[in-house]
């Protein structure tokens, strides 16, 4: 009698934690199947915790375990399968379909005309709360607004990344480069340095452009000490690092003496940053007021190069607090709040870094596996660089002159964002229905039921047969070039269809840092690549094929924390050699 009361109790709460579950999932699979796509069933919330925690270990064991259809279906719903799978499943099922669970209904495009309208509609498709909760543990801003609040924001943040900076981006990003050509060099056993030395030449530029930040080259360190000095750009920098744990760990539990020298750092950089902030903004302010003065009595000529970044949001916001002094109140169209100041100061820092730092380790990496490739880049760069005088080393001309003659180190840049695009899913939610047109057709439209997750899939956009060819999974910079005629001997990059390619996002929240992303890429590897190559070192009895190939084998073995980065990038073994160049000028 008792047996059977606990038997039953037990069956009773399993119906009671089954039910509501069964009951979502039949009512998401009804609205699923109004839209007439083919359609995915997965019988749990791929975003539940549970979920989320055990998919990726069990990965293994399942694909040995469970019938292939079966486990393809469990693929899509871990996270990160994009990049694993580039466009197989779109190939079986269509450019769009729906996974259908418990959860929300993700409706899963992968067709350039859907995608394209989906990402020009902001309002109608909206940043999920998960990236808005990643991204404003330090003020709100661009990223994590949805609202005007975003818009206002968007028209302060844009254009401070604008063409104006390019000649900065240029000069900052060479230098850099060229230091660490040099260590890499003088340093034969610093074979893995190669990607740290890349990260550091990403944040070097991010922090001189955002924050004035002037500090000379030099490799990261691995040691973290929680009691020593701590600036602000420090601060930021760790926050950066370690984005994830920044974003969803309280800094009193990472300050507790049983974690590891990083994370009690990580929290020391939390709880001082909004201190920190503060005291940049106001010295920021006291040296203008004090340029100000000088220019005034003095008339100094103007300041050589782009204000940082810092220095404008600090102007803007001030302009507006005199206005409100004035009685016209802080509501005008260009100004920040001291929070999103804060907040959008380190947006920069976070948007910018691993997306172009992982760019620039991918191509790095690219061109050591594949020579041919490489001697590609450096045919053309020697085209560019100035010529020695006497026995300086050649030097990579200023921006206006050489930027647009590198169209192969930018066609280098494009093949590789292809392959291992930052993000490889843009994310979006509804919270009303939807109408999607595809294929700019209303014949082919359907309504999309609120609420619903929506993925533009950039993998399989990037890597389908069908937009690019047979050999859409290969490696081949020449793709983005028309090649030079009898007419004209002028290679051109070639603008892709529209929706094809979309490693900067699309419509009106497209990624504003592109530019100087591209900008930072080509002065880099004009410089690194015009002063040296680059090999793989084979381990004990490899061939040189074999190491090669085992680059490649890395570059793959990738998954996306917030973007997408090689899983195990200190065996990424370089040699590097300066290059004879003189004897063909
Ligand atoms: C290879 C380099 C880069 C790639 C591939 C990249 C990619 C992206 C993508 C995919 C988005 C999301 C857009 C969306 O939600 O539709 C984005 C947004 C953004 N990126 Fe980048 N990014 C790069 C470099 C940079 C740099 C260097 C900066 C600034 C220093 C930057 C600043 C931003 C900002 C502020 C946003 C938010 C825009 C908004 O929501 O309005 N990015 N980026």
């Amino acid at each position: 009698m008792t047996l059977s009361v606990v038997y039953g109790g037990i069956v009773l709460v399993a119906l009671l934690f089954v039910a509501p579950k069964l009951q979502a999932l039949h009512r998401n699979y009804r609205a699923a199947r109004a839209t007439g796509l083919p359609i995915v069933v997965f019988p749990f919330d791929p975003d539940s915790l549970i979920h989320t925690i055990f998919s990726d270990p069990l990965r293994p064991v399942l694909r040995r375990l469970l019938p292939a259809s079966l486990y393809a279906t469990f693929e899509i719903s871990t996270f990160g399968w994009e990049f694993r799978d580039k466009s197989a499943v779109h190939e079986r099922l269509g450019p769009n379909f729906i996974l259908v669970s418990p959860g929300l209904n993700r409706f899963i495009c992968a067709d350039p005309a859907t995608g394209q309208n989906i990402l020009a509609r902001r309002k109608d498709f909206v940043h999920p709360d998960i990236s808005l909760k990643a991204m404003n543990f330090l003020g709100k801003n661009i990223i994590t607004n949805n609202d005007e609040a975003w818009s206002r924001q968007r028209r302060i943040v844009a254009p401070a990344l604008s063409e104006r900076i390019s000649e900065e981006v240029w000069k900052v990003s060479a230098e850099h480069a060229s230091s660490l050509t040099d260590i890499l060099l003088s340093n034969g056993p610093l074979t893995t340095k190669t990607i740290p030395g890349l990260r550091a030449i990403a944040i070097n530029v991010l922090t001189r452009i955002a924050y004035g930040h002037k500090k000379p080259f030099a490799l990261p360190s691995s040691t973290y000490d929680p009691k020593a000095e701590l600036s602000y750009v420090d601060g930021i920098c760790l926050c950066t690092e370690f984005l994830v744990v920044a974003a969803f760990a309280p800094w009193r539990m990472l300050r507790w003496s049983v974690m590891p020298t990083s994370m009690q750092t990580l929290g020391v950089a939390l709880q001082r940053l909004p201190e920190l902030t503060k005291n940049m903004l106001d010295q920021v302010r006291q040296s203008s007021a004090m340029v100000t003065s000088v220019d005034s009595t003095t008339h100094a000529g103007p300041h050589k190069g782009p204000d940082p970044i810092l220095k404008t949001f600090a102007r803007l916001s001030d302009e507006q607090d005199d206005n409100a002094a004035k009685g016209d109140g802080k509501t005008g169209r260009s100004y920040l709040t001291e929070e999103e100041i804060a907040g959008n100061l380190f947006i920069f820092t976070a948007a910018g870094f691993d997306t172009t730092a992982n760019t620039m380790g991918y191509a790095t990496t690219l061109l050591a596996a594949y020579p041919k490739w490489q001697e590609w880049i450096q045919e053309e760069i020697d085209g560019v660089l100035s010529r020695p005088q006497n026995d300086e080393e050649k030097s990579l001309p200023d921006y206006a002159t050489a930027f647009p003659q590198l169209k192969r180190c930018l066609a280098v840049m494009f093949e590789t964002l292809r392959l291992f695009p930052p993000v490889t899913t843009v994310m979006r939610t509804t919270t009303t229905n939807q109408l999607i047109t595809t294929r700019n057709s209303a014949a082919n439209s359907f309504t999309l039921g609120a609420p619903c997750a929506v993925h533009v899939n950039i993998m399989a956009l990037h890597t389908s047969a069908a937009i690019w060819g047979p050999d859409a999974l290969d490696f081949k910079p020449s793709r983005w070039l028309q090649p030079a005629t009898n007419n004209d001997t002028r290679e051109d990059i070639i603008t892709p269809p529209r929706g094809v390619f979309l490693p900067w996002s699309n419509g009106p929240r497209t990624c504003p840092g592109q530019k100087m992303s591209q900008v930072e890429f080509v002065s880099v590897m004009a410089t690194i690549f015009g002063q040296c190559r680059v090999d793989p070192i084979p381990k004990d009895d490899e061939s040189v094929q074999q190491a090669r190939q085992k680059l490649l084998d890395l570059t793959q073995d990738s998954h996306p924390v917030l973007t997408l980065q090689m899983s195990r990038p200190e065996e990424i073994h370089l040699k590097w050699v300066r290059r004879d160049i003189g004897s063909h000028l």
